[in-house]
């Protein structure tokens, strides 16, 4: 029988804010409204941060923040949990409010959608913890309002995206979900709107993604040089991970300053945990496996 203290109270609901990866990120033109037309595939690791809330009669909304990162965070109103908190709130009308625990477990404004992450864990468990329905289509105009990368981060599941972040489509490659995946970040935050303006403005092609085969080959992150450009640990990270045994490819996620590994198997993954662990102990690093849906 568990342990009575390690078992949730039945009125409080769970949600992991699974990390965000972009296999793939192709940046091909400049939007007139300052945003970029990207293509991207993204997958999401097995793991990340955790929101447990349960529910506040007099219709407050409340945060506490615990957890490694933590301290990287606010649990005023810009947090992004409390942003589409008060967003799904606003849209319903509702008189019902939340008392929200986040447990900060992926460093921020790291190219893996942590905030992006949190935020749709927040739309997801309230959807739940209210017993309402809300239209899918009206569920991604909330989310896009938050960022970018939130719409894609309300499923969770292998996507490729475009647009600015609003266009979806559900996409398998053969061989991908479940491969152990790497991640690495050098405790450098990197501003995503500086990236972005760093990028060169040359539009080097789409993106196919038929096969882990191309997305090695062929498959690229734009935001790759930019970002290097402003955090130089970045490319550390790189070489470290290319320079590992067992694997498929190494590639910086989103804006950075995240990267991330596929391995062949576990083993590997693990020996390369272990190395880099032991040669750079101030990286952070996440053993995990792209998630299937
Ligand atoms: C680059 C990506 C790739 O998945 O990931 P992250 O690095 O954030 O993880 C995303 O497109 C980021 O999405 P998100 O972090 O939600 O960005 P937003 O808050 O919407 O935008 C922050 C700023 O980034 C720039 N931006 C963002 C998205 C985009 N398609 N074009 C842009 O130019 C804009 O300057 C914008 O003001
Ligand atoms: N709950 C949250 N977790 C992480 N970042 C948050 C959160 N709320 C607000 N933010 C802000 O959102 C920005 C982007 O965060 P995040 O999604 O982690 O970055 P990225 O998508 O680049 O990895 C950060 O500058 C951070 O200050």
């Amino acid at each position: 029988m568990p342990h009575p203290d390690l078992e949730a109270p039945a009125d409080l609901l769970v949600e992991t804010a699974y990390a965000k990866v972009n296999v793939a990120l192709h940046v091909r033109r400049r939007r007139d409204d300052g945003y970029h037309a990207l293509e991207s595939l993204f997958v999401f690791a097995d793991h990340g941060d955790r929101l447990e809330g349960e529910a506040d009669d007099e219709g407050a909304i409340d945060l506490v923040i615990d957890g490694p990162f933590a301290t990287a965070l606010d649990a005023g109103p810009r947090n992004l949990v409390m942003r589409a908190a008060k967003a799904l709130q606003d849209y319903l009308g509702t008189e019902r409010g939340a008392r929200l625990r986040l447990t900060k477990m992926l460093p921020v404004a790291s190219g893996i959608g942590g905030g992006s992450a949190d935020a749709a864990a927040t739309l997801r468990l309230l959807v739940r913890l209210w017993d309402v329905r809300v239209e899918p289509a009206e569920l991604a105009a909330l989310a896009l309002d938050l960022g970018s990368d939130v719409p894609a981060c309300v499923a969770s599941v292998t996507q490729i995206v475009s647009g600015r972040g609003e266009e979806l489509a559900r996409h398998g490659v053969a061989g991908l979900e479940g491969r152990p995946m790497l991640m690495v970040n050098p405790g450098v935050a990197v501003s995503t709107a500086a990236v972005f303006a760093g990028w060169d403005r040359q539009d080097r092609g789409p993106l196919s993604a038929d096969s882990i085969e191309r997305l090695v080959t062929q498959g690229r992150n734009d935001l790759e040089e930019p970002a290097i450009a402003l955090a130089p640990a970045i490319a550390d990270v790189l070489a470290m991970l290319n320079g590992q045994a067992g694997l498929t490819l190494a590639r910086m996620s989103g804006s950075g300053a995240t990267c991330f590994a596929l391995f062949d198997d576990d083993v590997a993954m693990g020996r390369a945990a272990a190395a880099i662990g032991a040669d750079r102990p101030e990286w952070w690093t996440m053993e995990t496996r792209i998630r299937s849906a």
